[in-house]
């Protein structure tokens, strides 16, 4: 595995510190603190052009950011590409989904796999083994082009999985898909979590979806983090209520209230 720096910062976990990006003056993020731990699952909420997917991207290697850095367990992840993060354990999924439209399915997971440096064998077992576990195993032969949006999403995280890697950042897993398949999903997420045992960023337009699926919650608006907290912390946050949730706040409280009467969870109201 590639060398690199280390910076004098111990912390666990995979750490944006600081992190600023602008584009032509305009500040995406700015001063951006987050960090990740293995087994947790943090939601990525806010408004649109918030700067989620622009934190994804750095994170993940895809952006440079122009202040501040990544760190991985403490060590700076400055100089690494995309790709040797990848290598390093930080997987990530893309809003368009980005498979090889001309592959089938299992080929692109096995092609994920040999490129993370396993041989055929090795890659061929465990994109089986992962489209079982996302429910999606009967789609290995079929073309990637010809599958349908949901499956497709589906096929995505199973592939960012290949390697088991130690983060996963999903960027809007269940965009487009009705509540009951949203939440499907992201039972699913939670479940895989549990058994591979990575830190996932989860992006969810789904307030109601984030505060019951999520350990924590981390809010953007404008490019900086105005609240981070537990759940139930964030559904309490009045800056959050009025600067994001505005109506949804009202649906949430009635879910909260529904659930505590009854075993279902707030996730499962949606
Ligand atoms: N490559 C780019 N060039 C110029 N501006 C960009 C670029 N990428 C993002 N932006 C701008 O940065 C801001 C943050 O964008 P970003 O896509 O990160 O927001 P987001 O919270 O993910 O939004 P959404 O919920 O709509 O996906 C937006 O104003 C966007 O227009």
């Amino acid at each position: 595995m590639t060398s690199f720096a280390t910076s004098s910062d111990s912390a666990s976990g995979l750490q944006a510190h600081a992190v600023g990006v602008h584009f032509q003056g305009l500040k995406a993020l700015s001063g951006v603190d987050l960090t990740l731990q293995r087994g947790r699952i943090t939601g990525l909420i806010g408004p649109n052009g918030a700067g989620k997917t622009t934190l994804v991207n750095v994170l993940s290697g895809f952006q440079v950011p122009h202040e501040g850095e990544v760190r991985l367990d403490g060590q700076s992840l400055r100089s690494l590409s995309a790709d040797a993060l990848r290598r390093w354990g930080v997987a990530r999924t893309f809003q368009g989904g980005r498979l090889f439209a001309n592959l089938t399915v299992q080929e692109n997971l096995e092609a994920a796999g040999v490129g993370l440096g396993q041989n055929r064998a090795q890659a061929r077992r465990e994109a089986q083994a992962l489209l079982d576990e996302m429910q999606v195993g009967a789609l290995a032969p079929l073309r990637a082009a010809d599958l349908p949006y949901t499956d497709e999403r589906r096929v995505s995280i199973a592939r960012a999985l290949m390697g088991r890697p130690r983060y996963l950042l999903l960027d809007e897993p269940a965009a487009g898909m009705s509540d009951p398949e949203a939440h499907e999903l992201d039972a699913l997420v939670r479940h895989l979590v549990e058994r591979v045992g990575c830190g996932v960023l989860l992006i969810e337009h789904n307030i109601r979806l984030v505060l019951g699926l999520c350990d924590e919650v981390v809010v953007l608006d404008s490019g900086c983090v105005i609240a981070q907290g537990l759940p139930d912390e964030i559904h309490r946050n009045e800056r959050v209520r009025e600067a994001y949730m505005g109506s949804m706040a009202a649906a949430v409280d009635e879910d909260r209230a529904s659930s505590a009467a009854s075993p279902r969870s707030a996730g499962a109201a949606a």
